[in-house]
């Protein structure tokens, strides 16, 4: 078994030592958005200090624990906290808990993000749910020896973001009567937010929304063929015109302050999952 794989089995196989829940959705908390995880009903979580291979999580607004119970009655596996390139870990790395997911038993992936609002049309507070992405990081975590086992050596990246649960998603924004737009995002190397050069740029490359994760573990969801969703909390307006200053406790809060529209969306993505 190859170096990656191993991994993953050893961690599915602490994780399986806590519970006997197979989940089937997983779901990835971004910054702000870890109280959704307090939901989960009969709630196993289990720090990653206490999983082999996986490192701590250092990110604001990231608990760092995997919480394993039922979201209306779906057996789900939460994230409360993710790994971002700019804490030091390679896009493998940040994209592992993907592949762990899926032998746990997850087939579908909901992941949720903080990001800056580059479309002049999007304001704080806004979800956005991903069409496509651009990968700005400049790193991706399927470089090195392909693991046939794990997916194909060249994913196709044609439709990364699966439409019919990312429709079931803004279904329930039409329905609770809040503006979700629908959006390209950058994924950036971060820790520094963007220069105004830098927003201009990324807006006439094609960018809605600027943020520093989701695009590995999109990435490692499209070659570990697993449908994907990714909704976005917009929680700085990045105008190059008017750009105010921001800060990481500005996004948490903005994110949580919204926080109710994304778990109505991520709700209706479970419903539509079935
Ligand atoms: O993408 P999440 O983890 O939600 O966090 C976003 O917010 C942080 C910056 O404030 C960065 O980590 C950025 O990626
Ligand atoms: N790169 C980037 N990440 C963010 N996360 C939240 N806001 C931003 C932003 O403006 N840029």
């Amino acid at each position: 078994m190859q170096g990656l794989r191993q991994q993953i089995e050893e961690v599915a196989a602490a994780v399986r030592q806590r519970t006997d829940l197979a989940p089937r959705v997983g779901i990835i908390l971004g910054s702000g958005l870890g109280g959704l995880a307090d939901e989960i009903e009969g709630a196993t979580a289990i720090p990653y200090g206490e999983l082999p291979h996986l490192p701590q999580s250092t990110a604001v607004g990231h608990a760092g624990r995997l919480v394993l119970g039922e979201l209306d009655g779906m057996p789900v596996v939460a994230m409360q906290g993710r790994f971002h390139l700019y804490e030091g870990r390679s896009a493998s790395q940040s994209a592992m808990m993907v592949y762990v997911m899926k032998a746990l038993g997850v087939r579908t992936l909901v992941v949720t993000n903080a990001a800056g609002g580059i479309n002049p049309q999007y304001r704080v507070g806004d979800p956005m749910l991903l069409d496509d992405h651009i990968n700005l990081m400049f790193r991706n975590p399927l470089v090195g020896v392909n693991d046939d086992e794990l997916g194909p050596r060249f994913p196709d990246m044609s439709a990364p973001y699966d439409v019919r649960l990312g429709e079931a998603a803004l279904a329930a924004a039409r329905r609770e009567n809040f503006v979700c737009h629908r959006g390209v995002y950058a994924g950036m190397l971060g820790p520094t937010y963007e220069t105004r050069a830098e927003y201009r740029m990324l807006r006439r490359l094609g960018a809605d929304a600027a943020g520093m994760s989701t695009v590995p573990e999109a990435i490692a969801a499209q070659h570990a063929a697993l449908p994907c969703v990714a909704i976005s909390t917009i929680t700085n307006e990045c105008s190059p015109d008017k750009l105010g200053e921001t800060s990481g406790d500005e996004v948490v809060h903005a994110a949580d302050a919204a926080s109710g529209k994304v778990r109505a969306m991520v709700r209706a993505v479970l419903a539509a999952v079935g």
